[in-house]
C-alpha cells in the first residue's frame, strides 16, 4: 500500500484561517500584527519567495512591509534599516531574506534584529530558548512546520527513533531539538556520516534537509516510516523537487510529504503564526 500524503497546503489553509481570526482580533484592539520583509538584491528565486510571503500576510490580514534594497547596499546601511524596524511599533516581525549578497555578514545582520521581533527564529536568543526549553524566542519556521505536520497525522514521537539528515542552523539542528523536546531518540546525519543508509533505515521518522535531489532512496527507508522532505531543489527539467526520491519512497513509507505542497507552505504558515505570537506578546506588555 503506498504511503499517505501529508498535505502541507491543506494543513496550511486550515491553520491560516485560525491565524486570520487571531490577526483580526488583534486588529480590533488596535494592534494589527505587522511583518517587515527585507530583500537585498535581485535574486529571482528570492523575489518569488518574498512575494509569496507578502501575499500570505495580505490574505491573513497581517500588515506587511517589503523593503527592497539594492544589491550594493552596505553592511552599515542594512544595519540602519534593521535598527529603524526594531524601533517601529507597527512591526512585530522582521525577516531578512537569505541568502544575502556575499559582501554582507548575514550572522551579524541576524543578531542585529531585536530578539522579540525575530520571527524567523534565527537569532541566538531564539536558538538558546529552543535548546534549553526556556520561554521566549521563536521556533524556526521550517522545522516548526514539520513538527506541525507530524502532529496533524497523530505521529507519536516519544520513544521513537527520529533521524534528521542535515545539520544547518535553520533546519537540521532546530528540527533535532524539537524532536528531542518531544522525547524522540534523535540522530543527526550529515555529509561526513559513514553509511547514511544504515542509519536512515533505523528511522521511525525521517527528516531530509540537505538540498540534494533523490538523496533518500527506497533502500534507505524502513517500511512504515514517516518521511518529511524539506528539500527544495530544481531538477534538470527545472521542476521543483525534494531530497527524497518520492516515486520510490512512497512505496515503503506510511506517510510522506510531497514537494511542492508539503513543507514549503507550512514554512510560510509558521512565519505568520510567529508574527501573530510576537504581536500578542507585545500586546501583553502594553
Ligand atoms: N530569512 C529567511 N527566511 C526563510 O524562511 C527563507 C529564507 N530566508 N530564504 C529562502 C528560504 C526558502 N523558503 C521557502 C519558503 C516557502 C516555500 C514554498 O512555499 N514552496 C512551495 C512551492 C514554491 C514554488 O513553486 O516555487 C511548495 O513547496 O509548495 C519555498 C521556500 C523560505 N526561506
Amino acid at each position: 500500500m503506498p504511503a499517505q500524503l501529508i498535505d502541507g497546503l491543506a494543513l496550511s489553509k486550515k491553520l491560516r484561517l485560525q491565524i486570520a481570526q487571531q490577526a483580526q482580533a488583534l486588529s480590533e484592539q488596535g494592534l494589527r500584527p505587522g511583518l517587515a520583509v527585507v530583500l537585498v538584491g535581485e535574486d529571482p528565486a528570492s523575489q518569488v519567495y518574498v512575494r509569496n510571503k507578502i501575499k500570505a500576510c495580505e490574505e491573513a490580514g497581517i500588515h506587511s512591509v517589503l523593503q527592497k534594497l539594492p544589491a550594493q547596499t552596505s553592511q552599515q546601511e542594512l544595519l540602519e534599516h534593521i535598527a529603524a524596524l526594531n524601533a517601529d511599533a507597527s512591526i512585530h516581525g522582521i525577516l531578512v531574506q537569505l541568502p544575502l549578497p556575499k559582501h554582507l555578514d548575514a550572522d551579524a545582520v541576524i543578531e542585529a534584529i531585536a530578539p522579540e521581533k525575530d520571527v524567523d527564529g534565527f537569532h541566538i536568543a531564539s536558538a538558546g530558548a529552543l535548546m534549553t526549553g526556556l520561554p521566549g524566542g521563536f521556533w524556526p519556521c521550517t522545522p516548526h512546520g514539520c513538527l506541525q505536520m507530524l502532529d496533524a497525522i497523530g505521529c507519536e514521537l516519544r520513544g521513537k527513533h527520529a533521524v534528521v539528515v542535515g545539520r544547518s542552523n535553520i533546519v537540521g539542528k532546530p528540527m533535532a531539538m524539537m524532536l528531542l523536546a518531544r522525547s524522540a531518540t534523535v540522530t543527526i546525519c550529515h555529509s561526513a556520516t559513514a553509511d547514511l543508509g544504515a542509519i536512515t533505515r533505523q528511522a521511525d521518522v525521517l527528516v531530509a534537509a540537505v538540498g540534494k535531489e533523490k538523496l533518500i532512496t527506497r533502500e534507505m527507508v524502513k517500511p512504515g516510516a514517516v518521511v518529511i522532505d524539506v528539500g527544495m531543489n530544481r531538477n534538470a527539467q527545472g521542476k521543483l523537487c525534494g531530497d527524497v526520491d518520492f516515486e520510490q519512497v512512497q512505496q515503503v513509507a506510511s506517510w510522506i510529504t510531497p514537494v511542492p505542497g508539503g513543507v514549503g507552505p507550512m514554512t510560510i504558515t509558521m512565519l505568520l503564526a510567529n508574527t501573530i505570537e510576537s504581536a500578542q506578546r507585545a500586546a501583553g506588555k502594553k
